[in-house]
């Protein structure tokens, strides 16, 4: 099998790079109607197996899923999730043959093997479901001709993608037909009826193809999504240790501190965010995330290069046929780290007090939304999708890592995300050690205010102009707007 992408003449990778409307919600009208009395089954019951399955079945849909044998046979966490919440599980043989339609969750490194093996079992005419295009685009599996070929692929951990559908909202999702495999025309009805049944419609669909979701995707989980949150904490940590700041301070302004500031990243963007600091300290924090684009912008423009150009999948899959040295070594490393050993203390820290305290932390975040979507955007990723796999997604891993720290994140995220962001995050670390080591100790875990609170009228409006007139703002204002039923979380 070939990379799908670099079969394509240079004019069809543009024109699947640039596929990306924003849908109107008028466009739901049918609601889940597509997909009604179809027998659904799920492959693997997983982060997004488990919670997808869970919302598609509150949405009125039958929902059932089929596990492979030994995780049956051994009652596997896969199959407590599935029969602790009363879902019928079965074999492939038992579940496939009568499905219309298949939703493949299993880890990106097992596709071509599940869907070599589940193919052959699908009834003519069925439809066969992906979250994420690795293998059509990357590994480029071929589907018999008769089955149509969907993605619905959740701009979200699956934890959220529930928790979220709880609250009465959704998460951002993208869907896409196969062109290749769209033989009776069905692909765009299902798959707008699944985003329906997932709650994606609240908060916002794009009208997308398999390639674009895919280079968008591997680019935001690998760079600010989890990659730099993961450097930032292990940095930052380091730092304040290292400037006599409590160990126990330190290791919470850090577990929580993510989420709180990328909260209020959520509902009013990086303005909303930088708003938030003191008008010193915003200016400080707007300095310090110019002087860190300058030092990672390389480092973010290889990873987009890499993986436009296959070579990202070509290195992760050696990993995948080496037994996955590299992820599991990572994985072990990570573990060790000061701040994931560190728990966080029974300390009090209030909701301003992660911004006054943590300006390096959002100049990061400042830093890597906007590197992120830059990249994205120059390689020909429509500013929609790059605005959902930078900002608004950056919330929803930051959520994870206050549960149970880079642990919880690495966990909860995809194999394939999780190898991206160990191969960012050894890279990144090196390259900003330095900068953040040197960085004034009032720049995280000590009150950034120095007494005076006084800027000039001049610096701040150009720092404010600069904030706003990002790209990545003007975009994140529009499709805000559409997210109206979006809940506060902290
Ligand atoms: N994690 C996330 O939040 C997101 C994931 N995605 C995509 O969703 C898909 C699923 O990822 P994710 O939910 O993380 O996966 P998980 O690792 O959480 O789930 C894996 C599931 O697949 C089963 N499985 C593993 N290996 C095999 C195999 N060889 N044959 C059959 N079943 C197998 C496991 O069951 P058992 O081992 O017990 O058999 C388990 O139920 C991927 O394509 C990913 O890129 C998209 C958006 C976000
Ligand atoms: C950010 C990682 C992700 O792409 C996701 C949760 O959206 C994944 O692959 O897990
Ligand atoms: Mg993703
Ligand atoms: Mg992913």
């Amino acid at each position: 099998m070939a990379n799908y992408f670099n079969t394509l003449s240079l004019r069809d990778k543009l024109d699947q790079l640039g596929r990306c409307r924003f849908m109107d919600s008028s466009e739901f009208g049918e609601g889940v109607e597509a997909l009604k009395g179809k027998k659904i089954v799920i492959v693997g019951c997983g982060a997004q197996g488990l919670n997808q399955g869970l919302n598609m079945r509150d949405s009125g849909l039958d929902v059932s899923y089929t596990l492979r044998p030994a995780a049956i046979a051994e009652k596997r966490q896969s199959f407590i999730n599935a029969t602790e919440n009363n879902f019928a599980v079965g074999t492939y043989e038992e579940m496939i043959p009568t499905a219309d339609l298949l939703i493949n969750l299993t880890p990106d490194k097992q596709h071509t093997a599940v869907v070599s093996a589940v193919m052959p079992l699908m009834k003519k005419g069925a439809t066969l479901s992906y979250s994420h295009g690795f293998n059509i685009v990357e590994e480029g599996m071929q589907v018999r001709e008769d089955l149509t070929v969907i993605m619905v692929a959740p701009k979200s951990p699956g934890s959220e993608v529930r928790e979220e559908y709880k609250r009465g909202f959704g998460v951002p999702t993208l869907i896409a037909v196969h062109p290749e495999n769209d033989p009776e025309g069905k692909g765009w009805d299902q798959a707008k009826a699944y985003a329906v049944a997932t709650g994606g419609h609240t908060a916002g669909v794009l009208e997308s193809s398999f390639v674009a979701e895919v280079k968008s995707d591997l680019m935001g989980e690998q760079t600010i999504l989890c990659g730099l949150l993961q450097t930032g904490s292990i940095l930052c940590f380091d730092k304040m240790i290292a400037e006599g700041v409590d160990a126990g301070y330190a290791s919470k302004l850090i577990q929580y501190g993510w989420e709180t500031i990328t909260e209020a990243l959520k509902h009013g963007g990086i303005t909303n965010m930088m708003d938030r600091l003191s008008n010193p300290a915003k200016i400080a924090a707007f300095n310090a995330s110019e002087e860190l684009k300058d030092i990672m912008r390389p480092l973010f423009q290889k990873h987009m290069d890499d993986i436009m150009e296959g070579e990202f999948s070509k290195t992760m899959m050696e990993d995948w046929a080496n037994d996955d040295v590299n992820l599991l070594t990572w994985r072990a490393a990570t573990g060790e780290t000061n701040f994931e050993k560190t728990p966080a203390g029974d300390v009090e820290i209030s909701e301003q007090e992660y911004f006054d305290n943590g300006v390096l932390m959002v100049a990061m975040v400042k830093a890597g939304v906007e590197l992120a979507f830059e990249a994205m955007t120059e390689s020909g990723i429509i500013d929609e999708s790059a605005y959902y796999e930078s900002l608004h997604e950056t919330p929803l891993i930051a959520n994870t890592i206050a549960r149970r720290k880079l642990y919880e994140m690495n966990s909860v995220i995809s194999d394939t995300a999780e190898y991206g962001c160990y191969l960012f995050d050894h890279a990144c670390k090196p390259l900003i050690e330095d900068y953040v080591k040197k960085a004034p100790s009032n720049y995280v875990g000590r009150a950034f205010n120095d007494g005076g609170n006084g800027v000039d009228n001049k610096e701040l409006i150009e720092v404010n102009d600069a904030i706003r007139n990002h790209p990545v703002e003007e975009i994140g204002e529009f499709l805000r707007a559409s997210m109206t039923a979006m809940t506060k979380i902290v």
